[in-house]
């Protein structure tokens, strides 16, 4: 077999070893049955098969580090970049004068207008593409939690649900003033103790059920189980699919019940019915999940026609490397020099300048996520565009649509997504401009909750996750101590200093979320600084850690320098070309508006990836094709 086949807790599996998600402390048997007694086994331990160190990357991230096997796995902590600070019984910390600090309310109407500015460099193909990537190492459940499984934090039984923090609306607000909505729903995050698996008077710890390694996890599910029942045609390496409106999509659930809230029933059906059911929200993960399954496909058939004798085993895994390498070539050398500037994540050492090789792997990381993350670049949703216009492949514009409304609708992708997918490169994203557009902050979950603020709400789980205050950041990435508002200065312009000061009486009060929202942008790129020092830290662990990163020559199954040279052609453009609806123009810089310098051409013209350097020759297939993507 040329993958490890894993089983799972109920099957006992004689070989397995146990490990304590938390700690990564091996279980003996008696800890593991108490486990599955208590219910808690699912979050609480990692089944983990013995390490191979010549095999490749496991869909659950286990034996990733050789040292720590279950480290790479779902339901692993992640770490802090700061410690966590909090009240008492790890309630959200007060202002330095013992006062609770300001509603997030009220801080985000003060930092950030409501409004609409299109930006004049970055397309809505870039906030799509982020909010798919960022998807890999999270999960769905703090949004599902509050949207679907406990609604009601804004009526009487939120009153006496802990799990409930809904926003409370002040009397003044600029738009509720005149509306009867005084609160907002909003649970807390889930944590190792809510699950069951930490004493509940420890720190708070987030638990997340994907795997903290960039891997697809989004796509392809966190464990072989669940790949081989919702995901794996087992033909060629393929992944089931389904053809309807003659596009090619995703599996789809055929229960009239499912995630996808937002469908307009009867007429919109569809809801995707893949590893992960997250796949359905918001429409940049959808779009780009359709799409990554579409190109998984094109892979796997193009080199199953040139390795004819290689199994549906090794289709499936080679391609899978294939896409995920792909992805994380657009992530690191594509999106990210757009949004941070290519020379600083060079002289960051987060990018290799060169296209050969690289290798910075360290056995003494192990993979992990910070928890500041993906909770920085929530600042993301200050650049999401409300709007979304659709447009015909000759570039004529059709029509649009509320983007807020798109969120668990997959069902309105089936006789739109060629306008969407035409759309997604010529429109717009919104101006990194401390201004968001109204509907992300007004009704950001469409028809699911009568108001929501995803802004607000980004700031209240800033408060739950108990980060330290926002100076404290700020010497952590300058070493420099901020003492007055005054002294932010080399970060914050004044004016923003002023709206800061109007809600928090301590320069120490600033919440790291409400820093971020004031902030200049990083020079030599378009993202705030301290958001820029948080992901850097981040982007260059993953290479430390995952060791079957993609760059790396010794690694097993690792790709040859042919190879690799083929995924460096990689980019967002041919991607599109390869598997968007309809796609037959593009600018060769998608992340970035067509224009001087970056004119619409002909897919012909952009460069494509050859999969010939893939050819086995034990298996005398067809030599004389041209086998690109
Ligand atoms: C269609 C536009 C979008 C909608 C409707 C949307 C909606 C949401 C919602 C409802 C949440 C949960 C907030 C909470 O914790 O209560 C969320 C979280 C988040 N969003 Fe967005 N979002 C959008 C675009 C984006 C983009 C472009 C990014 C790119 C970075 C992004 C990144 C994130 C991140 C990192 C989180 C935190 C997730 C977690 O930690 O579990 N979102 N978003």
């Amino acid at each position: 077999m040329y993958y490890l086949l894993l089983c799972f807790v109920s099957c006992a599996c004689a070989q397995s070893i146990f490990y304590e998600s938390y700690t990564g402390n091996v279980l003996n048997n008696e800890e593991v049955k108490e486990h599955l007694k208590k219910n808690t086994a699912f979050w609480c331990v990692n089944e983990v098969l013995p390490c191979n160190p010549y095999e490749g990357r496991r869909l659950d991230g286990t034996c990733n580090n050789l040292k720590y096997p279950n480290r790479g796995a779902p339901h692993t902590p992640q770490y802090r970049l700061l410690p966590a600070e909090y009240d008492k019984d790890f309630e959200p910390k007060t202002a330095k004068s013992g006062e609770p600090l300001p509603l997030s309310r009220s801080v985000r109407t003060n930092l950030l207008a409501e409004g609409r500015v299109p930006d004049s460099r970055f397309t809505q193909l870039l906030t799509y593409f982020w909010a798919h990537v960022l998807r890999d190492v999270l999960s769905a459940h703090d949004t599902l939690k509050y949207v679907i499984w406990k609604p009601y934090c804004c009526q009487e039984k939120g009153e006496t649900d802990k799990e409930c923090i809904p926003n409370i609306i002040p009397d003044d607000d600029p738009v509720h003033r005149f509306s009867s909505v005084r609160c907002m729903n909003l649970t807390r995050p889930e944590s190792f103790q809510s699950v069951g698996c930490l004493k509940n008077d420890t720190v708070p710890e987030r638990i997340v059920t994907s795997t903290p390694i960039f891997d697809l996890s989004q796509m392809y599910g966190t464990s072989l189980k669940i790949a081989n029942e919702k995901a794996r045609l087992f033909e060629k390496g393929m992944l089931k699919f389904e053809v309807e409106n003659g596009k090619l999509w995703p599996p789809s659930t055929k229960t009239p019940v499912n995630v996808c809230l937002s469908n307009q029933k009867p007429y919109e059906k569809r809801c995707h019915d893949t590893p992960d059911e997250g796949v359905n929200s918001v429409i940049g993960l959808n779009l780009f999940v359709t799409w990554t399954w579409r190109l998984h496909n094109r892979i796997a058939t193009t080199l199953s026609e040139l390795n004819p004798c290689w199994d549906d085993d090794r289709l499936f895994f080679t391609t899978r490397d294939i896409v995920i390498a792909i992805t994380m070539q657009i992530y690191f050398y594509e999106m990210s020099p757009a949004l941070m500037g290519f020379d600083n994540l060079v002289r960051e050492g987060v990018i290799s300048p060169h296209k050969e090789f690289r290798d910075i792997y360290d056995e003494n990381i192990v993979p992990q996520v910070s928890l500041e993350f993906p909770a920085v670049q929530r600042w993301a949703h200050t650049i999401q565009e409300g709007k979304l216009m659709m447009y015909d492949a000759n570039g004529n514009y059709l029509k649009e649509h509320r983007i807020v409304n798109m969120t668990l609708r997959t069902g309105y992708l089936v006789d739109n997504l060629e306008y969407i997918t035409q759309g997604a490169f010529r429109q717009p994203a919104a101006k990194a401009d401390y201004i968001i557009d109204p509907d992300v902050v007004q009704t950001g979950l469409g028809a699911n909750q009568l108001s929501a603020d995803i802004a607000t709400s980004d700031l209240t789980k800033n408060r739950y996750f108990g980060f330290a205050p926002y100076i404290k950041y700020r010497k952590l990435c300058s070493g420099k101590t901020y003492s007055t508002f005054e002294d932010l200065i080399d970060v914050i312009d004044p004016e923003r200093i002023e709206l800061l000061k109007e809600k928090y009486k301590n320069v120490e009060d600033i919440d790291l979320m409400a820093g971020i929202w004031a902030e200049k942008l990083v020079k030599g790129g378009s993202v705030p600084v301290t958001l820029y020092c948080v992901v850097v830290e981040q982007m260059l662990r993953t290479v430390v850690s995952d060791r079957h990163w993609y760059e790396r020559p010794n690694r097993p199954n690792a790709f040859s320098l042919e190879q690799l040279l083929e995924i460096r052609k990689a980019s967002v453009a041919q991607f599109m070309c390869a598997v968007g609806d309809t796609v037959t123009e593009i600018q060769p810089h998608a992340f970035f508006l067509p224009g001087k310098g970056n004119k619409m051409c002909s897919c012909k013209d952009i460069q494509k990836i050859n999969l010939s350097p893939w050819k086995d020759l034990s298996c005398n297939g067809k030599q004389n094709k041209k086998y690109e993507i």
